[in-house]
């Protein structure tokens, strides 16, 4: 058990974690990131007023202890927010980031959670405060594991990814990697978070698309035991469950782009 050593140092300054600081700039990127959204994904959404969401973001999480995140913290600007997506454009991915987002940007009509206002604000960010200061903390910010899970990034992935889940309907889809061994696991926030707040009344089939990479041997596919793990789960849901596994990330790309091509059956 790791015994997080926490170290007060000069009142003047933060408390010291084991994970890296605030991103610089923050509350700039958050307003720069909210106006480009406005513009460049969803035009109709100009009457959102991107100053309200940067303060409801700040007050989130700042003068508060960054080990004593709650969901409620959050609420306020999740009032602000709406993170629904058409029915049967849902992408939830897996340990396949980059590829999910290679996949929305070619075909614009699906949507991860980065494509919605809130997920295209916070990806790749970084933010904590401290009780004793009004001030973002840049030198350090608890790690999940180092420090605590109930820190105030990994309290909102949560949040975000259960609220996108619970807004899914028709037939949403995942992109699971089948380059490692376990494609699915129960422990990632896909398996933790996403999987169990899908609607059943609304959400009738899982597609998952299970991806290898490029030139090399995959090492799970749609009858490995962790894909037959997800299965049971999901059926045991109310939803059906289907999956394709005999594609690389370049033939996956090539058939989303053009899936008349002879080569993607
Ligand atoms: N920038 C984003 N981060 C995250 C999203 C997301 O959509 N954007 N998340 C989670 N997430 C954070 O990514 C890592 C794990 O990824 P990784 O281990 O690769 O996969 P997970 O299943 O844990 O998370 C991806 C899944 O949850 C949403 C997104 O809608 C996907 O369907 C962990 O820190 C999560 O808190």
């Amino acid at each position: 058990v790791v015994v997080g050593v926490r170290m007060w140092r000069h009142s003047s300054e933060h408390m010291k974690w084991n994970g890296t600081g605030s991103t610089a700039h923050f509350q700039e990127i958050v307003l720069e990131r909210c106006y480009n959204y406005m513009q460049l994904v969803q035009p109709e959404l100009r009457d959102r007023d991107c100053q309200k969401i940067r303060e409801a973001f700040r007050n989130a999480f700042i003068s508060k202890d960054p080990c004593s995140a709650t969901e409620e913290d959050y609420h306020p600007l999740m009032k602000l927010v709406d993170l629904t997506v058409p029915c049967d454009k849902t992408v939830f991915w897996s340990k396949t980031k980059e590829l999910a987002h290679q996949y929305t940007k070619v075909r614009r009509e699906m949507f991860t959670l980065e494509d919605t206002l809130l997920g295209y604000i916070a990806d790749d960010l970084n933010w904590c405060g401290d009780a004793g200061s009004n001030e973002m903390n840049y030198q350090s910010c608890p790690h999940w594991k180092k420090d605590c899970s109930n820190n105030f990034v990994s309290v909102f992935w949560d949040l975000v990814s259960k609220r996108f889940a619970e807004n899914a309907c028709g037939v949403v889809q995942v992109v699971l990697n089948g380059s490692i061994s376990n494609a699915f696991d129960r422990k990632s926030t896909f398996g933790r978070v996403e999987v169990h707040n899908l609607n059943p009344t609304k959400v009738h089939t899982l597609q998952a698309w299970v991806i290898h990479d490029l030139g090399k041997l995959p090492s799970d596919s749609c009858s490995g035991s962790s894909i037959n793990d997800l299965r049971w789960i999901i059926m045991q849901r109310n939803i059906k469950f289907t999956c394709q596994d005999n594609y690389s990330s370049g033939k996956f790309l090539q058939c989303v782009k053009k899936p008349e091509d002879s080569s993607c059956r």
